[in-house]
């Protein structure tokens, strides 16, 4: 498999807080990496570096095998780096086509009118490929459930993007079985594709075992436990962070 992101030895301070002390992960095209840990583990410090919100205080990140200073999220999405966070940043008051072309609609050139049949058009096709069913790609989000929302979102940032690297905050936050199970479906259908990395930040260590191919466990700023789902289970995960619960309290 191609590596696609790697970190290594990555440290960030907070003023006094070491939110990351040493964190060194891999993912590559074709996997889903779940990243698991307590409140303040550092997980979303971690995911905030890895698309280039904030730059580390050392270790360094390689990027296709290529050492890379991600200076800006701009940055990062120009190589092809997405981030779904927990507040998706949807219009709510737009069509579900326009919110899959935000600030990447088609035009009429010269004249200034939108290319919306063509938009539509281009919606409905991605949204088939990858498995999502809604109404209509005229609804608006507002009208959609949490998640059909996510599963746009979702959509959003792999729909006319060559995104390489897809990084997921808490997607499942929120969410009823149901919903959660097709968001799940969703990354199982975008991993077929092979070329896309996928890093997932989940609570629920069920699903993470179910949909990841490898978990990763932060504890205080480090990554601890690095195995392959199959050789794992919800038992010993939720062993290992209330080992460490028990070890505080
Ligand atoms: N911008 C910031 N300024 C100061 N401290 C911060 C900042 N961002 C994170 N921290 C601190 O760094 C530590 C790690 O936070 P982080 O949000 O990365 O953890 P997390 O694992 O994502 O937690 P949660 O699951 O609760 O979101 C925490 O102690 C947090 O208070």
């Amino acid at each position: 498999m191609n590596e696609v992101m790697r970190a290594e030895h990555l440290g960030k301070r907070f003023g006094p807080v070491r939110a990351l002390r040493d964190v060194s992960l891999h993912v590559s095209a074709g996997e889903i990496l779940g990243l698991i840990g307590d409140n303040g583990a550092g997980k979303s410090t971690l995911i905030k570096i890895l698309t280039g919100f904030h730059q580390p205080d050392s270790g360094r990140l390689l990027f296709e095998g290529r050492p890379v200073q991600l200076k800006s999220v701009t940055h990062a999405r120009s190589l092809g780096i997405e981030t779904v966070f927990q507040d998706l940043a949807m219009v709510n008051d737009l069509p579900v086509y326009l919110n899959l072309h935000l600030n990447k609609e088609l035009v009429h050139r010269p004249l200034p009118f939108l290319k919306r049949r063509e938009m539509k058009r281009r919606a409905r096709e991605a949204l088939d490929e990858i498995g999502i069913d809604i109404p209509s790609v005229t609804a608006e989000v507002g009208q959609l459930s949490g998640g059909q929302r996510q599963a746009i979102a979702v959509a959003r940032s792999v729909f006319t993007r060559n995104t390489k690297l897809l990084l997921l905050d808490e997607p499942l936050a929120a969410m009823g079985a149901k919903e959660g199970a097709l968001i799940l479906r969703l990354l199982a259908q975008l991993k077929q594709r092979g070329d896309l990395a996928i890093i997932l930040i989940a609570h629920n260590y069920s699903q993470v075992v179910d949909v990841c191919d490898r978990v990763n466990l932060l504890q205080h700023g480090e990554i601890t436990f690095d195995k392959p789902s199959r050789d794992t289970s919800v038992a010993e995960l939720l062993e290992l962070v209330h080992a460490e619960y028990r070890l505080e309290h």
